[in-house]
């Protein structure tokens, strides 16, 4: 995202990071207390966190984070709304606009009209990150919601039962039809968490979340086992990372925190959060040296000229990829079928001249590219993109 627009003035989202929406197929699975104790990992690796509960109907987030409802928020003198505080992370919600016993009765418009309100009529300061806790479902609500607002990504949180995850799976193609890049799948509630002894046994069925990412090519981004201490801790106003950080829970949640958050990295290599806009020629990543023995899986620089995407490896190896071959190994459902793994993009529709317009990190795991075409849904993981055709010597 740019600070600036291209007549040079602020944009309304400037500094508010990468926005990251916490969504999922249907409700009670745990999204709001994901998304309140990812804010509180983020926060625990440095970044600056902002959420917006956008669960109209049902706000949360506030009583999972101790914030009283019902004390309307004070502006701030270029009259924006300042945001609640709660241990280091800012918050807006319809909760503290209404009180959270008095549901919102709103239709589809007047919801996003709120939204834009949340995001741009707030005094956010400069923030890494902001979340957005949407409502349950995949209706057009959250339809209209991932198409309003520059997300860099999409969480889904589903529970193990297979009804739940087919719901999920309906919730990915909603997402990847916008063009919604899918950060992955977090599955809620996958074991149980003895409060004795810490042991965590697998009381439903195991490995659905994992199968859903991997027939739809997501991220598995790991399971949060069913612990009594969470409920506890949400309904505190005191989420389980504060006082139970080493639970197994608590672990989940920062791993979490560390695939998307993108500061814990295990050796050098590129530096992210970045987001570089190709054709504008800005934000492109910082290198990092090579290392010898290095993961040569990491790539610790991106270089795009006309020969294509230069990307360097932290075992020092060097490879080229073609626009046009990128492009075409999309594997976003838009462009592969989930189920037979056929593709469904015809290379005829890609022109020979098609180009990235923007490549951004993707957690410390992927960078997402959008192209010339408009289509920015696909995330390429490091292994894919070193599995990928090197650009031949006489095509250089
Ligand atoms: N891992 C967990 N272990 C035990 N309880 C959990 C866990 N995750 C969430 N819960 C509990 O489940 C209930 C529903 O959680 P939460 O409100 O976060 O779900 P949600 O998906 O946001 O629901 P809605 O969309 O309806 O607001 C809460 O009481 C919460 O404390």
């Amino acid at each position: 995202m740019t600070d600036t627009d291209q007549t040079g003035s602020t944009s309304p989202l400037a500094g508010l990071g990468r926005m990251i929406a916490v969504s999922s197929g249907k409700g009670g699975v745990g999204k709001s207390t994901l998304t309140a104790n990812l804010a509180l990992a983020l926060a625990g690796q440095g970044l600056r966190v902002g959420v917006v509960d956008a669960d109209l109907y049902g706000p949360s987030i506030p009583g999972m984070l101790g914030i009283p409802g019902d004390q309307p928020p004070a502006m701030s003198p270029a009259k924006k709304v300042i945001p609640a505080q709660a241990h280091g992370v800012k918050v807006i919600s319809m909760a503290m606009l209404s009180g959270d016993d008095k549901p919102a009765i709103l239709r589809g418009p007047m919801v996003t009209k709120y939204l834009q309100m949340f995001i741009t009529q707030v005094d956010w300061g400069t923030l890494d990150v902001l979340l957005l806790d949407l409502p349950p479902g995949t209706g057009d609500i959250q339809l209209t919601l991932a198409q309003a607002f520059p997300l860099s990504g999409a969480l889904v949180v589903s529970t193990p039962q297979d009804v739940s995850l087919k719901i999920v799976r309906r919730g990915l193609r909603m997402l990847e039809q916008v063009n919604v890049p899918i950060l992955g799948v977090v599955e809620n509630m996958s074991g149980f968490t003895c409060p004795s002894c810490g042991e965590v046994t697998h009381i439903f069925h195991q490995g659905g979340g994992q199968k859903i990412a991997d027939s739809l090519n997501v991220p598995f981004l790991g399971s949060i086992p069913l612990d009594p201490a969470v409920v506890d801790g949400g309904d505190a106003g005191r989420p389980l990372i504060l006082d139970a950080p080493d639970s197994p829970a608590a672990q989940a949640y920062r791993a979490v925190a560390a695939a998307i958050g993108g500061k814990e990295q295990d050796g050098p290599g590129l530096a992210v959060p970045f987001d570089w806009q190709v054709a504008q020629g800005s934000g492109q990543p910082a290198g990092a040296a090579a290392i010898e023995g290095g993961d040569p899986e990491r790539p610790v620089a991106l270089e795009y000229d006309t020969s294509g995407l230069h990307i360097r490896w932290q075992d020092g190896g060097e490879q080229v990829i073609d626009p046009r071959d990128l492009r075409l190994a999309c594997q976003c459902a838009a462009c592969r079928d989930e189920m037979s793994g056929q593709r469904l993009l015809d290379p005829a529709s890609v022109a020979l001249d098609i180009q990235p317009t923007r490549i951004w990190s993707v957690g410390n795991y992927a960078i997402g590219v959008a192209f010339s075409d408009g289509h920015s849904s696909g995330i390429y993981t490091f292994p894919a993109l070193r599995a990928m055709k090197q650009v031949e010597a006489e095509d250089v």
